[in-house]
């Protein structure tokens, strides 16, 4: 339950009045999320998710990330939007904490999604990528491979307690990605945490997206991989080849991929597979006392890291120019 800051009632309370939303009817805290402290709110306007940010969200990058939505949505791209208060502001302090509160989206994510479901991501995805085109802000992606030794090095030491061999492996991944990354891949603002549990479905239709928080501008096709990995393999972190060609297959109909793309895949992909084992990493090892969160099994992106190193070239995903 990813809960950090607990929010006491009457700072909630004081907290509303400053919206047109009326009375508090009920707050809840929801169980899923590693990254803010989300509440399930109820007033008398309707469902709202009222979200302090956390360590990982930089106040700073704050109005990227509330614009963003608002840009996305004007284009079409079914996500939350920001709630201003009373006086036209969408970002304010409670708890402690900058705070924001956004529209309730319907729809409930796919645990264990089907090759339907990430033909479905990849044209959304696309579609994404596409209306973020002219989205005015920038912010550099903290978390791409110049944050990774950084984020790394202070727990390094702890490799072992998680598995063994680790800490070789991720020296020797941060040295070939290092010299390896590409730099003038296509860009623009890409989500960079579309996993399933961030994908709404109603049915077999994407009803919606969330959790912008990591959103920034970097290559498209890292994006891509970014959802290969969260989407195409099993319960037992095996890759499945039918799920990745419908995921490459529909996103590349919305938006082919140029001949560097595809060329830089498995690049992308294997850092794609090492930030996520990083963050995951410090997160098993760090949990904050009195936090109410499952920390998610760095593991699972040791197991898709190694299967990435495997593949010689795009040819292993089915992709040719
Ligand atoms: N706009 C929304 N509408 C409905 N549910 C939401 C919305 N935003 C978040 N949630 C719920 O809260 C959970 C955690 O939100 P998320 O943004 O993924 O957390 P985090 O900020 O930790 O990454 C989601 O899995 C979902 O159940
Ligand atoms: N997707 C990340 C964790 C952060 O995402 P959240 O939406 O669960 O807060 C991972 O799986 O490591």
């Amino acid at each position: 339950m990813a809960v950090y800051t607990q929010v006491d009632d009457e700072e909630l309370i004081a907290f509303l009045s400053t919206y047109d939303l009326g009375p508090l009817l009920a707050c809840k805290g929801i169980a899923e999320g590693v990254e803010n402290s989300n509440y399930y709110l109820h007033t008398g306007a309707g469902s709202f998710i009222l979200t302090l940010y956390e360590k990982r969200v930089a106040e700073v990058d704050l109005p990227f990330f509330l614009s963003l939505m608002e840009h996305l949505a004007a284009r079409g791209v079914t996500c939350p939007l920001p709630v201003k208060n009373k006086a036209g502001v969408a970002l304010g302090r409670l708890a402690g904490r900058p705070a924001a509160i956004i529209t309730f989206l319907d729809g409930y994510s796919v645990q264990h999604p089907e090759a339907a479901h990430c033909a479905a991501l990849g044209s959304a995805l696309a579609e994404f990528h596409l209306a973020g085109a002219d989205f005015a802000l920038r912010r550099a992606n903290a978390l791409s491979v110049d944050g990774w030794r950084p984020l790394f090095a202070p727990c390094a030491s702890r490799a072992e307690e998680v598995a063994s061999g680790l800490g070789a492996l991720v020296e020797a991944e941060l040295g070939h990605l290092e010299a390896r990354w590409p730099r003038d891949l296509p860009s623009g603002v890409i989500h960079a945490d579309l996993f399933p549990d961030n994908v709404f479905f109603l049915g077999d239709r994407i009803s919606g997206l969330i959790d912008f928080y990591f959103a920034c501008t970097d290559a498209y096709a890292y994006d891509l991989a970014i959802c290969l990995n969260a989407w195409c393999f099993d319960a037992e972190h095996r890759y499945e080849p039918e799920k990745g060609a419908a995921l490459l297959d529909a996103y590349r109909r919305r938006r082919p991929l140029a001949a560097e793309e595809i060329a830089a895949f498995p690049t992308l992909a294997r850092g794609a597979a090492l930030r996520f084992l990083l963050t995951r990493y410090v997160d098993w090892l760090n949990v904050p006392p009195g936090a109410l969160v499952r920390p998610k099994d760095p593991r699972e992106y040791l197991a898709k890291l190694r299967l990435h190193q495997s593949a010689v070239d795009a040819r292993f995903y089915g992709l040719a120019s």
